[in-house]
């Protein structure tokens, strides 16, 4: 598609002023411009309470950005892209302040022949979602015969299944469902969408694809860094809400879903939302037995000492907030009954890594009745989300010699392999599927109220039920031990995900 099959738009940023405007939104949408993917008339309104004028915008979220460094940019294309930048300050919880935006949008959509289409991209805080759009529908912006108002909603949605489902219910009062775009950044990750092209365009992994043979599913996202700057919000959220209820829920239904009829918005969402009805849910009272929580402690990483969570900024020093959750489910379906999935995430993990792996159960019989035979590992399939991202399949092969030793050995393939591929930065993706009007890379309402339906139980047991640890492991450390034991059987344990792909021969250790 050329920028000129792209409709023409105003996009407008609530939460002009914020840290994601600098780190992403900015980056991303001069990303587009440089590589002519925005539509010809394109202009971008920015909207805080901040005092600004154009040009202190134009300075604080572009030209002079401590996050984005544009100093090697070509200066035709920082100065072009500048001008296409303005800014409204108002009262973002005054309604008759919303009348300052309209007469702005009216502006510049005569000026840049915008033919009265807006995007409202809402990142500000969480609390302002639902006003927002009210207070545009009062001034008629939500709504234009000929016209699309598309209304963008940052994470995190909702806070638990009853708030997702009141928000849902408040937007859907403004906006059409088709028109409200609900932005998880690990949808825009080429990876997370190649779980799909894996599955679905090749035929030699589908039928494996099932209880017959694939004995567990493990997902891992670790972080080495803290919370940094974040403790007062990352206190009120915790592992659980701010990674497993988003971002690892979507990767599990792109590795579960039954496969779509095609590769539309609708039909992806059908089975997404069918796959989170089967989540087996887990009783509260089971939660000790199939979760667990930890936070991380004071230690030594990579040579440096770093505070453990208790002592960052923000967080109070009794705080009982999970810094690591690994949780261990059930997909209650034709196609996975009895496969057990295990998910962990954490912050100030040894490395940085998402991926997932698939162990598939040993061969019926044994041939090969060595002493070998006993370390036979299972096959197993590493789909690498980041970084290096590829692909690696483990198996056994004959080791050249007498008698039939087998040796685990590994074929991997690598994203950067394909020379050709520019692979675009999530938010690039993302924005640009929304000016272009497709859904497909964003949360549907059902979807992200099934995923809180499955955590709520956690997040409650967590919260109410103090005989539950909350286990410390040192900060660099892969968690607390006891999470070893969720994996059953008890001779398998967590894949030990280093930094390259295939840095790891170990694969599942037997
Ligand atoms: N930063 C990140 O990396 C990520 C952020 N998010 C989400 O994006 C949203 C924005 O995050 P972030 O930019 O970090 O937050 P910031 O606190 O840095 O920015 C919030 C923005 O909202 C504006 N704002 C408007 N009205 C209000 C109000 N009534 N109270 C407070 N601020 C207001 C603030 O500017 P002003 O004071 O001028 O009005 C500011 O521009 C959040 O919901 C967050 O969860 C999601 C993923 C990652
Ligand atoms: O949404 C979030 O994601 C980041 C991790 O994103 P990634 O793309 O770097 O994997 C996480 O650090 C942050 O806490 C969370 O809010």
């Amino acid at each position: 598609m050329s920028t000129r099959d792209i409709e023409p738009v105003v996009f407008v940023i609530f939460g002009a002023s914020g840290d994601l405007t600098r780190r992403k939104l900015i980056p991303a949408i001069y990303d587009l411009f440089k590589c002519k993917l925005l539509p010809e008339n394109f202009a971008l309104l920015g909207v805080s309470r901040s005092k600004l004028s154009d040009d202190d915008f134009r300075q604080k979220a572009f030209l002079n950005n401590e996050l984005f460094d544009i100093s090697e940019e070509p200066a035709e294309t920082v100065e072009a892209f500048a001008k296409l930048l303005f800014y409204q300050p108002i009262d973002t919880n005054s309604s008759d302040d919303y009348a300052k935006v309209k007469s702005r949008l009216d502006q510049l959509d005569g000026e840049f022949k915008t033919a009265g289409n807006f995007v409202f991209y809402l990142s500000t805080p969480p609390v302002l979602y639902d006003k927002i759009p009210a207070f545009l529908s009062a001034h008629g912006l939500n709504r234009c015969e000929g016209s699309f108002r598309r209304l963008v909603i940052e994470k995190p949605f909702g806070y638990d299944s009853q708030s997702a489902r009141e928000l849902n219910k408040s937007l859907t009062e403004y906006f059409p469902e088709d028109e409200i775009y609900r932005i998880d950044h690990y949808l825009g990750k080429e990876t997370v969408q190649n779980l799909l092209v894996t599955r679905f365009a090749n035929s030699v992994f589908e039928p494996l694809w099932n209880r017959n043979y694939i004995q567990h599913v493990q997902i891992t996202s670790a972080e080495p860094i803290g919370v940094g700057n974040r403790g007062g919000y990352y206190d009120e959220s915790g592992a659980l809400r701010d990674m497993l209820q988003n971002h690892l829920m979507q990767i599990v239904a792109h590795i579960a879903m039954e496969p779509p009829i095609s590769p539309s918005a609708e039909a992806i969402r059908a089975e997404k939302s069918k796959l989170f009805q089967s989540l087996r849910p887990i009783a509260e009272s089971e939660v000790a037995k199939y979760c667990i929580r930890g936070q991380y402690m004071a230690s030594k990483m990579r040579g440096e000492m770093v505070k453990g969570y208790r002592e960052e900024e923000g967080v109070p020093s009794e705080s009982k907030t999970e810094t690591y959750a690994a949780v261990k489910f059930f997909i209650d379906n034709w196609r996975w009954s009895g496969v057990p999935f295990y998910i962990r995430t954490g912050k100030r993990l040894p490395t940085k890594v998402t991926e997932v792996a698939i162990t598939f159960d040993r061969p019926p019989h044994k041939i090969f009745r060595t002493d070998q035979d006993l370390h036979l590992a299972h096959n197993q399939l590493v789909m690498r989300i980041q970084p290096d991202e590829g692909l690696l399949l483990s198996f056994g092969m004959k080791v050249p010699g007498e008698g039939f030793d087998v040796k685990n050995v590994g074929m991997d393939f690598h994203y950067s392999d394909l020379a050709e591929a520019d692979v675009p930065e999530a938010y690039e993706r993302l924005l640009l599927d929304c000016i272009k009007g497709d859904p497909t890379l964003y949360a549907h309402g059902d979807s992200v109220e099934y995923s809180w339906k499955f955590v709520e139980p956690i997040l409650k047991a967590w919260k109410n039920d103090d005989s539950i640890p909350v286990y410390g492991y040192p900060a660099g450390s892969w968690g607390p031990e006891l999470a070893d034991d969720l994996i059953e059987p008890a001779e398998i344990t967590w894949r030990n995900p280093c930094r390259k792909l295939t840095e790891d021969t170990s694969f599942c250790e037997l």
